[in-house]
């Protein structure tokens, strides 16, 4: 099993731009659908869950495309459903956007059931500094792909972060999918 994947062009720049603007729309729209994370120790960014936005269902079709791909060349995990919203996230330097490090395999119910994360760059690199999304399969640290529209896919229980914005603001698209626990 590879433990870090990443696919070159899963959205192309234009699709990416399209995402951020979805995202910017609701923002603007409806404040039910955006949100600000809560422990602004661990994680600073501001929330777009995509499920609600109209016009984002295309999106939900390429993820799956990509996730299952991955899945089959890849992971080979026991994948069963997509039980959470796809989210927008906006890491901006105004206030040194950023996400220590955490596993996104949680407590909860649905959390408990997260078993691959795919996170797709949506900015393209040379907007914003820091913002690098880190993983850490092993005493090395994966550094992902700042390409836009490049999705890295790792297991859920895996340490990750995302350092500090110093200028401009980095956007990425989260989702999880679920299954039975490992064994
Ligand atoms: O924005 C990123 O690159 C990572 C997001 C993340 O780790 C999460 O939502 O759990
Ligand atoms: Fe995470």
């Amino acid at each position: 099993m590879i433990a870090v994947h990443q696919v070159a062009g899963a959205f192309s720049p234009a699709e990416c731009n399209e995402i951020v603007a979805l995202a910017a729309s609701a923002d603007a729209r409806d404040a039910r659908l955006v949100g600000q994370t809560r422990d602004h120790n661990l994680r600073r960014a501001d929330l777009v869950w995509l499920d609600e936005v109209a016009g984002a269902e295309w999106v939900m079709d390429r993820i799956i495309d990509v996730v299952r791909s991955a899945n089959r060349d890849v992971f080979g995990f026991d994948l069963q459903d997509f039980a959470e919203s796809a989210q927008v996230a906006r890491y901006g330097a105004e206030r040194e956007g950023h996400f220590d490090w955490h596993a996104d395999i949680g407590d909860g119910p649905v959390a408990a059931r997260r078993k691959l994360t795919m996170v797709v760059q949506l900015a393209g690199a040379e907007v914003y500094d820091g913002g690098t999304l880190e993983v850490m399969p092993s005493a090395n640290v994966v550094a992902a792909n700042r390409a836009c529209g490049t999705a890295t896919l790792f297991p859920a229980f895996l340490l990750h972060r995302v350092t500090p914005v110093t200028r401009g603001a980095r956007q990425s698209l989260t989702i999880w999918a679920h299954g039975p626990a490992f064994r």
